[in-house]
């Protein structure tokens, strides 16, 4: 597989993708058409901030299974257009969470102690001791705009240093906050009120940009602003003012709008505010982290495992993954024999589960069951953006969960409808990962689900399936397996057969011009099918 990776990380993310047999490339710093025609046969492509992969990006790339972020903000991402695309989003979001609380705590200090400055000022010559009067931690309230991972760590941290602690973040739990010493603030404006200082930890959404403006700064009368987080969620205008102004003691800014900063920036202008270059996961140990992460998700992806930091597909526990997996491609087979069978539109595929396997989480199990009702589309269908197609087109997904199953441990069972018409197709996993098909539209049945399949209902009379093995045989199709279930003596019955090779339309028409045959369907479990689950 080629992986491509557009923005510099560590090498023992890129070593451990070559160590796997992977095709690894770099190129930095592209953009435009360049990177358009790097990403065009990328199957992998890992970014950090520096990259926006947009809709065009996506389009461009025919043969992406997933994009890795070796760090924690997407916001450089279109998630939406990943998922029409069926690429797989994945971030790591532990690795470098210290080392970004690390550089919030030391621009605090900077700012309040004024470093960079008198560092400056030193190294110009200048001993200018009497100009710089800081102010001390200790004491003061921090606000904490975010507590989640960064936030925590922050807290922790400025916490034990002495800080009094108020947080603002809608979605953390009073106990949460409790646990971590701060008060869980009202509103952002309680928490602006209370704070001397406060620490931005929230990603950069349409719901945070532009949260803090000049209203907001006002209520910080005279304390200091720390972003780490995500440039945009401060007006940076209205921040270089109040501080020029004096209205704000100082402000220490690692992220911006636009990165790199444009030099005409404010900011940049202004004495009281220090700046970096986008620094908090700058670390060793923190990039070794994100990179060897992102690339174990792209090649979790490429191995058709579950991603564990996807943010677009379902994911799942890595420990349930071994009792889940002959499941997925299992549920997967079903929809798509259940949607060959089925000669109407599809409004509705259940995916119901019975058994141990009842037990376990999913999502990604229904999502593959869904890949498979839809493959016969014409665009790329995956477990990622499958859930969504069936939302867009208004086909219904009902998922249900018994414990018991029958004379089986555990079964899956694929059943697409409408208002008129149903066929539901039932698995199972035989020891030893062996899959059988065992009921088809409720015949007890015990078929191999692969390669191409002939699925025969037809009267229970005698002569019927030597009259199906003779046409196929004249036409030199051979089987390898066969197997007959009917309900009643003389009733109806449903015969499946494994053939060697796809049967033409002229054999299908042979064995439907008997009268004794009902219908017949060819099953091909390795791609086109002519199904109509089409809205129109
Ligand atoms: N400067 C850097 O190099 C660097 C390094 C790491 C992370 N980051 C950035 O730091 C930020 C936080 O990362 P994280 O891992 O802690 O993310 P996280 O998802 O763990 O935490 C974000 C928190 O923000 C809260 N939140 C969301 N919307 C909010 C709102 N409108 N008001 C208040 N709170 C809100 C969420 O509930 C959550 O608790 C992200 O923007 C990330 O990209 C920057
Ligand atoms: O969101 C992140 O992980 C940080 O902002 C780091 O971004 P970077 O990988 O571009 O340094």
């Amino acid at each position: 597989m080629k992986v491509l990776v557009t923005d510099p990380i560590a090498d023992a993310g890129i070593q451990r993708l070559r160590a796997a047999g992977h095709d690894v490339e770099t190129a930095y710093d592209i953009e435009g058409e360049e990177l358009l025609d790097a990403v065009k046969d990328a199957n992998g492509l890992i970014v950090r901030s520096g990259t926006e992969v947009t809709d065009e990006v996506l389009d461009a790339a025919d043969d992406l299974v997933i994009v890795g972020r070796a760090g924690i903000g997407v916001d450089n991402i279109d998630i939406e257009a990943a998922t029409e695309h069926g690429v797989i989003v994945a971030n790591a979001p532990e690795g470098n969470v210290r080392a970004a609380a690390e550089h919030t705590v030391a621009m605090a200090f900077a700012t309040a102690r004024s470093i960079p400055q008198a560092h400056e000022r030193l190294q110009n010559g200048e001993w200018a001791k009497s100009d710089f009067l800081g102010t001390e931690l200790n004491g003061k309230t921090l606000g904490i705009v975010g507590l989640g991972r960064v936030g925590q760590e922050v807290a922790k941290r400025l916490g034990s240093l002495g800080m009094n602690l108020v947080a603002f973040d809608p979605y953390i739990s009073e106990e949460r906050a409790e646990q971590l010493g701060a008060e869980l603030a009202d509103d952002l404006d309680a928490c602006l009120e209370e704070a001397d200082f406060i620490t931005i930890h929230t990603p950069l959404t349409p719901e945070t940009e532009n949260m803090i403006g000049e209203e907001e700064l006002a209520k910080l009368d005279g304390g200091y602003v720390v972003n780490c987080a995500r440039g945009g969620i401060i007006d940076e205008p209205a921040l270089a003012e109040a501080v020029e102004n004096d209205q704000l003691a100082g402000a220490a800014i690692d992220v911006f709008a636009e990165e790199p900063v444009d030099p005409d920036n404010p900011l940049l202008d202004v004495e009281d505010v220090i700046v970096t270059p986008h620094l908090g996961a700058s670390t060793s140990a923190a990039q070794e982290n994100v990179a060897t992460s992102a690339a174990d998700q792209v090649m979790a992806a490429f191995r058709g495992e579950p991603v564990m930091n996807a943010l677009n597909a379902p994911s799942m526990d890595e420990s349930a993954f071994p009792r889940v997996r002959p499941y997925i491609d299992l549920a997967e087979t079903a929809g798509k024999i259940a949607v060959q069978l089925f000669d109407d539109r599809v409004e509705e595929v259940d995916v119901s589960y019975a058994g141990d396997i009842a037990e376990e989480d999913l999502d990604l199990v229904t999502a593959s069951a869904l890949k498979g009702v839809f493959e016969p589309l014409e665009w790329q269908v995956n477990a990622v953006n499958a859930p969504r197609i069936a939302e867009e087109r208004g086909i219904d997904v009902v998922e249900s969960k018994s414990r018991s199953s029958e004379d089986f441990q555990s079964l899956v069972t694929v059943t697409v409808k409408n208002g008129d018409e149903e066929v539901s197709v039932c698995g199972t996993q035989f020891a030893g990962e062996d899959p059988r098909i065992v009921r088809i539209d409720g015949y007890r049945v015990d078929a191999i689900p692969h390669g191409h399949m002939l699925v025969a209902r037809n009267e229970d009379v005698p002569g019927v399936i030597g009259f199906i093995g003779s046409t196929l045989g004249d036409h030199d199709v051979n089987i390898a397996a066969m197997f007959n279930a009917r309900e009643t003596i003389g009733g109806e019955a449903l015969s499946v057969y494994n053939l060697d090779e796809a049967p033409s339309e002229e054999v299908l028409e042979s064995i439907l011009e008997d009268e004794r045959i009902i219908n017949v369907s060819h099953i091909s479990l390795n791609g086109t099918v002519d199904a109509d689950t089409s809205d129109d």
